[in-house]
């Protein structure tokens, strides 16, 4: 009878081919990596110690693959799984095992750490998986990876309001004109935003409470546009509404619910009127030509007294083209 592996093996050693038996085993034992072997069945024939502790939890062998799962899971050990369910992630898995001679599986642990498996067919389809620890090189990733989006966020985001900044907003309207199809397919319309005297919040009140108003303005508004709007600041006081989906009535309608914001507004800060201008883009239209229109209508709504929405006369599609 010869001495078993280690704790966790149930198999004499002579039960494992002789790879194993000879070179890996001894070798791999009380090594810091997990270690399994399964034979051709796919049950768990060895497992060193650090394999036992991460899925068996002392659990005695042999044990299917399938098992192994299913105890570390009731048992709170293994890998963490994502849908929740033990067996769908089994049926997920289970038809891809064994499909290479040599395959790398990265896996989260309900501990916390990250594993990648390598798993290697050996002689007689047994098979050997070798974990090692890439916890701090996912926690690398994952800090490369919140840094960029942070970045990107800062790169897009208006500092002082927090909703997307001109250069954000033009290109997000730059991409859903693109996005149209050459003739026909849904509505897009663009609404310029102007608040009105601003100059006097600030001469009045100072610049400061300018800037709470400005932010105010901004927090109401996304509240009361559809959550596929897009609201962008444009310029200072100015701001750029994309409504993808809205023709020029439906986006009225929208941009309605801004002026009634009043309505709503903080006590604390003086009240405002807003002036809009509401252009819906024709086939072919450029960015530059639907702002051209969206600003005109914005210009007639201030000189008609502020406080109100002008919306731009449609363009014939010919007469865009000659634009
Ligand atoms: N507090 C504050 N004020 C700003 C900011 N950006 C622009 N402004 C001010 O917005 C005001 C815009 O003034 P005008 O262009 O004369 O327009 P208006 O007073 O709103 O008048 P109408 O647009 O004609 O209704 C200026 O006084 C700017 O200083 C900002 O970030 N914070």
């Amino acid at each position: 009878m010869h001495p078993t592996l280690d704790a966790t093996t149930a198999l004499p050693l002579s039960d494992l081919p002789p790879l194993v038996q000879q070179v890996i085993a001894p070798a791999l034992a009380g090594c810091a990596m997990p270690v399994a072997l399964y034979d051709a069945q796919d049950m768990l024939r060895y497992a060193n110690t650090a394999f036992d502790a991460i899925y068996l939890g002392g659990h005695p062998l042999p044990l299917s693959f399938a098992d192994v799962l299913r105890h570390s899971w009731r048992q709170g050990l293994g890998s963490f799984i994502d849908c929740g369910d033990i067996e769908d992630f089994l049926a997920d898995i289970l038809p891809r095992r064994r499909s290479a001679p040599l395959r790398q599986l990265t896996t989260d642990l309900r501990d916390g750490r990250w594993l990648q498996f390598t798993e290697m067919l050996l002689p007689g389809d047994w098979l050997l998986t070798i974990g090692s620890d890439i916890t701090a090189l996912k926690r690398q990733e994952l800090d490369i990876r919140q840094a960029h989006s942070c970045a990107l966020h800062e790169a897009r985001t208006d500092a002082l309001t927090g909703v997307a900044n001109r250069r954000h907003i033009l290109e997000a309207a730059e991409q859903a004109l693109a996005a149209r199809p050459a003739c026909g397919g849904p509505c897009l319309s663009i609404a310029l935003i102007d608040l009105d005297h601003f100059k006097r919040i600030n001469d009045r009140y100072g610049h400061p409470i300018g800037d709470a108003v400005l932010q105010h303005f901004c927090q109401q508004a996304q509240q009361h546009l559809r959550s596929v709007d897009t609201l962008g600041r444009y310029g200072g006081e100015e701001f750029l509404v994309l409504l993808p989906g809205a023709d020029a009535a439906a986006a009225q309608t929208i941009i309605a619910r801004l002026h009634r914001m009043r309505a709503n507004r903080d006590a604390a800060l003086p009240a405002i009127t807003l002036s809009a201008g509401i252009a819906q883009a024709s086939s072919g239209e450029t960015l530059g030509q639907l702002l051209q229109r969206a600003d005109q209508a914005l210009y007639t709504a201030k000189t008609a007294g502020r406080g109100t929405t002008v919306v731009a006369p449609s363009v014939p599609t010919e007469i865009v083209n000659t634009l």
